[in-house]
């Protein structure tokens, strides 16, 4: 049994190993009986999986994670199955539990000669096998897999074989999901107690395969006090809950005619880029809200005349370029003050120097809530700390845009904190660093989608998702519209635009089965 409010919570390693620690030390649970439950749930999974019994192989390290594999192979012997294990690194030096483990296991051959169980030391049996329990390392591995563990890694992805990983796969890092030199591809992984940060970011979303968290006795206080980052996972099933929270949040506010309903402005469309903001404005649109309208110049205006019936059009000031630029800046500020809402700023907008200072200047003078998106992003490059400590700001760069903003592209959660970290309004903003996985954050807290983002790897997007959250956005009652409420916003217009790309995507691929190195 997961406590309530933990089910999509990520830990770190030390994160774990301390909750792992004070089971043991504080409540008293022994290490060997947390282990004894663990490997029961994994069993059972696998009996569910694999329900006839085959000849299995149990790849052991010698820290607990091997001790894992131990107890399941035990439980397998009970079963029926055959199990050959190999104990990688010898059985010297092994921990307390699983060397507690292995002996029950010799205990009970010695005791019934006939138990298909058979033991090799530092080599692979010579054979290939369909199914192999992956115990060689959890979360204690540090460093890169080499040497003859490497080849055996290499051997054992060759068979194509169904692993079961107990905890995380061996060679991936329990944190980054980094690939420590070498890794083996899991069919199943069996997270014992928490599920690892690791088996969702970089190469962990695609090498743990199926993810399944296994409940060990870890009370509710030891999950909510465990120190560092809230990482937690974003999946589709996590959609009614987060329509819920602002659907709640939505009842607080008055609603007597359509601008009360949310107000989306859509700042956008240079000369011949008009089709981002069309995508924009029609997302916002179809969230519900009371109104959305486009600033436009006379220039560029008519490109719209075909596309817009419901959404409407603000003329703003120019020089005949069609082009935003600072002489504008001052009326775009106005028509929003006198009729508060929530403005999406970049799709479509063009790289001129002039438009990029225009937006470094409009966001020092406007006082709604922000999404940023596209050249609205690159206009910001070396240029952040200028920001005002109050802006309310979503920014959503894809990972060359994060490269020029930060100089370096995120794949990790702290990298979210460093990057939040250049905005003086990093307290009241949610960076979404796109990408496979996409990571959502705020100062408090880390997302990090489970679904395959590859889907959204099509031009506009990126332009449908910041309609939709502003469009969203829009609807909350001001006051509520916070770096948490914000959060909640981009997380669910991930979700419904994840949605919507399933539904048009004749070829989506699986969503169990994310890639690293995808984007949108
Ligand atoms: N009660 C609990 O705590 C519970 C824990 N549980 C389980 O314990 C797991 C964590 O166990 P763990 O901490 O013992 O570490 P683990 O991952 O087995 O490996 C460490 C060993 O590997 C070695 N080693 C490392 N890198 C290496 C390399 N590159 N190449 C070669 N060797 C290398 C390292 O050796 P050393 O660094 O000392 O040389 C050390 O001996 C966790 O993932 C979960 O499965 C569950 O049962 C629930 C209850
Ligand atoms: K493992």
């Amino acid at each position: 049994m997961i406590p309530p409010g933990f089910e999509n919570r990520l830990f770190t390693a030390a994160q774990s190993r301390d909750i792992d620690r004070r089971t043991i030390e504080e409540l008293g649970i022994p290490g060997f009986t947390l282990m004894e439950v663990a490997a029961q749930r994994a069993a059972d999974h696998i009996f569910e999986m694999q329900p006839g019994p085959v000849r299995v192989l149990s790849f052991c390290g010698k820290g607990n994670n091997a001790g894992d594999a131990l107890a399941v192979s035990r439980l397998l012997l009970m079963k029926g199955f055959s199990v050959d294990v190999c104990l990688a690194l010898g059985k010297t030096g092994m921990s307390a539990d699983a060397a507690a483990n292995l002996r029950i296991l010799e205990k009970m051959l010695e005791a019934d000669p006939e138990l298909p169980l058979r033991f090799f030391e530092g080599v692979l049996p010579g054979r290939v096998y369909c199914t192999v329990i992956d115990g060689l390392f959890g979360t204690g591995l540090q460093r890169d897999v080499t040497g003859p563990l490497a080849e055996m890694i290499a051997e054992i992805n060759r068979w194509q074989a169904r692993v079961f990983a107990m905890d995380i796969p061996s060679g991936l890092h329990a944190d980054s999901g980094a690939v420590m030199g070498t890794a083996l591809q899991a069919h199943t992984t069996l997270m014992f107690g928490t599920a690892k940060a690791g088996c969702y970011l970089g190469r962990g979303a695609a090498l743990s395969g199926k993810r399944v968290l296994c409940p060990l006795p870890f009370p509710a206080h030891l999950l909510r006090e465990a120190e560092g980052a809230v990482l937690r996972s974003l999946s589709p099933g996590g959609k009614p809950q987060l329509e819920n929270k602002l659907r709640k949040l939505r009842e607080g506010r008055e609603v007597r005619h359509k601008y009360q309903n949310g107000n989306v402005y859509v700042l956008g469309g240079s000369p011949g880029l008009t089709g981002a903001v069309i995508l924009t404005a029609k997302a916002a649109w179809s969230t519900g809200c009371g109104s959305v309208q486009v600033f436009t110049t006379p220039e560029v205006s008519p490109a719209y005349d075909a596309h817009f019936v419901d959404i409407t059009r603000k003329m703003i000031p120019g020089d005949g370029s069609g082009l935003f630029k600072a002489d504008a800046v001052r009326a775009v500020a106005e028509v929003i003050a006198a009729r508060p809402g929530v403005l999406v700023l970049g799709p479509g907008l063009g790289t001129h120097p002039e438009t990029a200072a225009a937006v470094r200047q409009l966001l020092r003078l406007v006082k709604a809530p922000v999404v940023l998106d596209a050249d609205g992003v690159r206009a910001l490059s070396g240029h952040t700390e200028k920001l005002p400590d109050d802006l309310r700001l979503i920014v959503t760069p894809h990972p060359g845009e994060q490269e020029q903003l930060l100089g370096f592209s995120i794949a990790q959660p702290e990298q979210l904190a460093q990057a939040l970290n250049h905005f003086p309004c990093r307290d009241n903003m949610v960076f979404l660093a796109k990408g496979s996985p996409a990571l959502l954050a705020t100062r408090n807290e880390c997302r990090i989608t489970t679904y395959d983002t590859r889907i959204f790897s099509r031009t506009g997007f990126g332009d449908v998702l910041a309609g939709l959250m502003a469009g969203m956005l829009s609807r909350l009652p001001d006051s509520t519209v916070t770096a948490e409420s914000m959060l909640d916003v981009s997380a669910l217009a991930m979700l419904e635009s994840y949605a919507r790309a399933t539904c048009q995507h004749e070829s989506a691929v699986s969503p169990s089965a994310p890639e690293a190195g995808g984007m949108f």
